[in-house]
């Protein structure tokens, strides 16, 4: 991950080499079925480094199957699926691993194990890929804890002792355990109340511009699509039907495009946010 740099005390990110417009996850021609059910039929997506890409769609669209074929956790009958470069079909364990290391993932509802402390949660990703000292891992694992801007007291709580919005940035800082290059989120905002919605969106959003992290967002909330998001990709039809800036969703003529971003809330929602 592109670290931080102490330049005097000023703290600035470091830019890795392949910095621009450079594509870090490129999905090309994915096709996946359940038996006779065909969810995504050649659908195509690239997501660029350093953006905050939204997916959206329809509830059943196929959003959290698209991820989990990303993350090759549900096999696909055909297409290609390449992150920094690297054909996920023809690389190698040991590639395997590295690119893993280079993922950080929040499934939806936050999916902590009950019987750990939010400091065990941090430390399994560590755990299985790192061999580190017990104490080096405890500081490494409260580090997550503060970045995520959880108090320290909440490092030996149980997921049943946090609020909600406080799951979601524990979570979070379980995603970040490895420093991962890419962050895909699941509906990261969803049972959170705006106010949690929106300290949420800006605390990724200020990850991707201090850390130089790409994340890839599939969300429902129109507030996290209008106001973090420097791309939107839209699923429908078993592919992607369009891409592109909040802008080029407010033009376009595609009817469920338009009924989403131009329906009377998305509407709300822009002029709340208009300075
Ligand atoms: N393991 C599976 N076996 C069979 N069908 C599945 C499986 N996983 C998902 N599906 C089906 O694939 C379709 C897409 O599901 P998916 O969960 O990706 O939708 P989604 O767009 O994420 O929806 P939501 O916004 O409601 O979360 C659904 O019809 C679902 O029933």
């Amino acid at each position: 991950m592109a670290g931080l740099e102490s330049n005097s005390d000023v703290m600035t990110p470091v830019q890795p080499e392949w910095q621009g417009d450079k594509v870090v996850l490129s999905a090309r021609d994915i096709t996946v079925s359940f038996g006779e059910t065909t969810v995504l039929e050649n659908l195509s997506l690239d997501v660029h480094h350093g953006e905050i890409l939204g997916f959206v769609g329809a509830s059943g669209a196929g959003k959290s199957v698209l991820l989990r074929t990303v993350l090759g956790l549900i096999p696909r009958s055909s297409g290609t699926i390449e992150l920094f470069g690297k054909d996920l079909a023809t690389a190698s364990t040991r590639e395997k691993i590295a690119l893993d290391m280079r993922l950080g993932v929040l499934f939806q509802h936050g999916a902590l194990f009950s019987s750990l402390t939010v400091l065990e949660n941090i430390q399994v990703p560590m755990r299985e890929y790192l061999d580190l000292p017990h104490k080096l891992m405890d500081e490494l694992a409260l580090l997550k804890v503060e970045l995520v801007g959880l108090p320290r007291e909440a490092a030996n709580k149980l997921p049943s002792e946090l609020s909600g919005g406080m799951i979601k940035r524990a979570a979070l800082a379980r995603a970040l355990a490895l420093d991962p290059d890419i962050l895909f989120l699941d509906e990261p905002t969803s049972g959170l109340d705006p106010i949690g919605a929106a300290e949420f969106d800006e605390l990724v959003a200020k990850m991707r511009d201090t850390m130089g992290l790409t994340v890839y967002m599939v969300t429902h909330d129109l507030d996290s699509l209008l106001t973090v998001c420097d791309r939107i990709a839209v699923l429908g039809k078993k592919r992607v039907l369009v891409a592109g800036t909040v802008e080029e969703m407010m033009r376009s003529e595609e009817p469920w495009v338009k009924s989403y971003f131009r329906g009377k809330r998305a509407r709300q929602i822009v002029t709340d946010n208009r300075p």
